[in-house]
């Protein structure tokens, strides 16, 4: 956390501290994991073996995904050996790692044996590193961006601003102890229609791929085995074919409204948040909740300002779309 708040603030602490430095360099070492999956996405294995820049920046990659993987190894042993520690009943902490590792053990209280020895089996250290990582990769960036662009466009909209907080004042009664859960967080409908209307404008993730395993046709087109091909989340999420106005932030179009939107009827893929089918995006309905969390603490408990009501939203577009920065003042409400 030190190290996190470190990296975040304009203060530094100055003194060298291990605790402070492993940790940056975790966080950094995940930051360059991120932008260097971009080499592995766009260019072939010709070029990432061959053109002379691609090669460093790939070869830079595999060697900080090699670092990466031997600071989690070295953290699910230790844990491992923690919970090894702990007799049997006893309640242990609730966090992602430890529910990694006792999946299908003794201590799963979860535990339902399906009858498959593959996947009632616990998780190896690979797999649960894999977890992990795929976590991190897929969780943090995405989630903290769209939180980003969510306060740009309440605060930037009076009207959308005071509907959300009535919203949030009508079910979470007391602004000085919020006792979030899940029931009570599911009653936001304007502010999930908010998520909705902030993603379809600002997708995290502006592409997806799909690689031909077989050939086929699609929409007249031929494409053989081999071919990826890439899907613009951006450029349907602003058709005029699918929506009306589509520049125009408007969260109505998904409040108590969400099959016929603005008139048009909505095409089931025509919001690509999330992405779509057998590789939709698994950890959407903790985001969700995340997000919703988020908007319930933040403007529940709290005024929140622009500090310039007339500056640009600041993106940055690489393989996903990230808040450059965003200046806001807070306030606590009356
Ligand atoms: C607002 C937050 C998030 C957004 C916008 C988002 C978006 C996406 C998108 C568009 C995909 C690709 C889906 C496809 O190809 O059809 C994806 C995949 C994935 N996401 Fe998320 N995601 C979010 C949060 C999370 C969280 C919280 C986690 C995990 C804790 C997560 C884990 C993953 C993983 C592991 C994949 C790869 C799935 C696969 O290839 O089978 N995401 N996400």
């Amino acid at each position: 956390m030190a190290s996190y708040y470190n990296i975040l603030s304009n203060k530094k602490v100055k003194n060298s501290n291990t605790a402070i430095e492993d940790p940056e360099r975790f966080i950094q070492g995940i930051k360059n994991h991120l932008s260097g999956f971009t080499y592995f996405l766009y260019f072939s294995p010709f070029l990432r073996h061959h053109i002379p820049f691609i090669k460093d920046q790939v070869k830079a990659t595999l060697k900080n995904r090699d670092y990466l993987f031997k600071i989690l190894d070295l953290i699910i042993k230790k844990r491992r050996k923690e919970i090894e520690e702990i007799p049997v009943g006893d309640e242990l902490r609730n966090d992602m790692l430890t529910s990694l590792i006792v999946t299908n053990t003794v201590r799963d209280i979860n535990r339902t044996n399906i009858g498959i020895d593959n996947i009632s089996r616990p998780m190896t250290d690979d797999e649960i590193r894999a977890n992990l990582l795929d976590s991190f990769q897929g969780g943090i960036d995405t989630t903290a961006n769209t939180f980003s662009f969510i306060v740009y466009y309440v605060c930037k909209h009076h009207h959308v601003k005071k509907k959300k907080i009535d919203e949030i004042d009508s079910i979470f009664l007391s602004k000085t102890s919020l006792h979030l859960n899940y029931d009570d967080l599911l009653k936001l409908e304007y502010c999930d229609a908010i998520i909705n209307e902030v993603s379809r404008l600002h997708p995290i993730v502006i592409e997806l791929q799909r690689y031909v395993k077989n050939p086929c046709e699609i929409a007249g087109h031929r494409f053989e085995t081999g071919t990826v091909i890439h899907i613009n989340t951006n450029g349907i999420h602003t058709h005029k074919d699918y929506w009306t106005n589509p520049e125009i932030f408007d969260p109505n179009r998904f409040y108590k409204n969400k099959k016929n939107l603005n008139n048009k009827v909505r095409n089931k893929f025509s919001l690509l948040t999330f992405g779509g089918g057998l590789r939709i995006c698994p950890g959407r309905r903790l985001a969700i909740i995340e997000l919703l969390s988020l908007m319930v603490i933040l403007f529940g408990k709290y005024d929140v300002e622009l500090v310039d009501m007339n500056a640009l939203l600041k993106v940055k577009s690489k393989a996903t779309t990230t808040c450059g920065e965003l200046p806001i003042k807070i306030k606590l409400r009356k």
